[in-house]
């Protein structure tokens, strides 16, 4: 378990984006902590989402909203400043497409924002040894990255209690959010392993009552202490 803050963080690929302010301040008033906001560019991913536009249009529509950027692109490098200035508060990368993860840390921490890390399925966690004092958060994928709405892969539960252990060793404090498949089935498991930031997009937009499937991730992930 961690003691760090519990943070539920709606994933608004599964918003409809037609009415997707409207959609993004209805999660926040049911209660979610950040708004992650998943980026593809169709080349890195096998989808195409959105891009610096809606993340400027939200950080006007909602000032006051965490915005969790999840960047699942080719030549990050060159895109996390970009996303930072269009009103990133944090910005996660994929490491394997960047040329200088190092660099590209440190381009977002000097923007005043939060950098992070994501690590897929089939990624080992050492791309994580060298750079976690850099970082501040730790992005688990529980599925392959593209697509809302995929099964959970279960062996992500290992891989976050191998995380925790990990990053104690070497003194590195950093939040680890888990990203796919989260549901109030495995939100106990995951914050037991250490997962602090629980990303869920079908399980709450895809749920008639936002508030009712906010409170359940919430009340689940609550009984790992
Ligand atoms: O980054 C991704 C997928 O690539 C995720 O953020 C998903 O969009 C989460 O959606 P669910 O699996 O919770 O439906
Ligand atoms: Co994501």
């Amino acid at each position: 378990m961690t003691t760090r803050q519990l943070r539920i963080a709606p994933s608004i690929l599964s918003a409809d984006f037609a009415h997707l302010a409207d959609q993004c301040q209805a999660v926040i008033d049911a209660g979610a902590d950040w708004l992650h906001v998943d980026v593809m560019d169709g080349h890195y991913v096998p989808n195409i989402t959105i891009g610096l536009p809606v993340v400027e249009a939200l950080r006007q529509a909602l000032p006051d909203a965490f915005l969790d950027v999840h960047l699942m692109i080719d030549n990050p490098d060159d895109f996390v400043g970009p996303f930072a200035r269009a009103g990133a508060d944090l910005v996660s990368f994929h490491p394997e497409t960047s040329r200088h993860p190092h660099r590209a840390i440190h381009t977002i921490k000097a923007l005043g924002k939060k950098a992070g890390l994501a690590i897929n399925p089939g990624t080992p966690l050492n791309w994580l040894d060298h750079l976690a004092h850099d970082l501040d958060l730790a992005l688990i994928m529980s599925v392959n990255p593209g697509f809302g709405g995929q099964a959970f892969i279960p062996h992500t539960v290992d891989k976050i209690r191998q995380l925790t252990a990990r990053l104690e060793a070497l003194g590195a404090d950093l939040d680890i959010e888990v990203d796919g498949g989260v549901s109030p089935s495995n939100a106990e498991q995951l914050r037991r392993a250490g997962a602090n930031v629980l990303v869920a997009g079908s399980a709450v937009f895809g749920a008639p009552n936002y508030k009712q499937a906010i409170d359940a991730i919430r009340q689940q992930a609550s009984l790992a202490g």
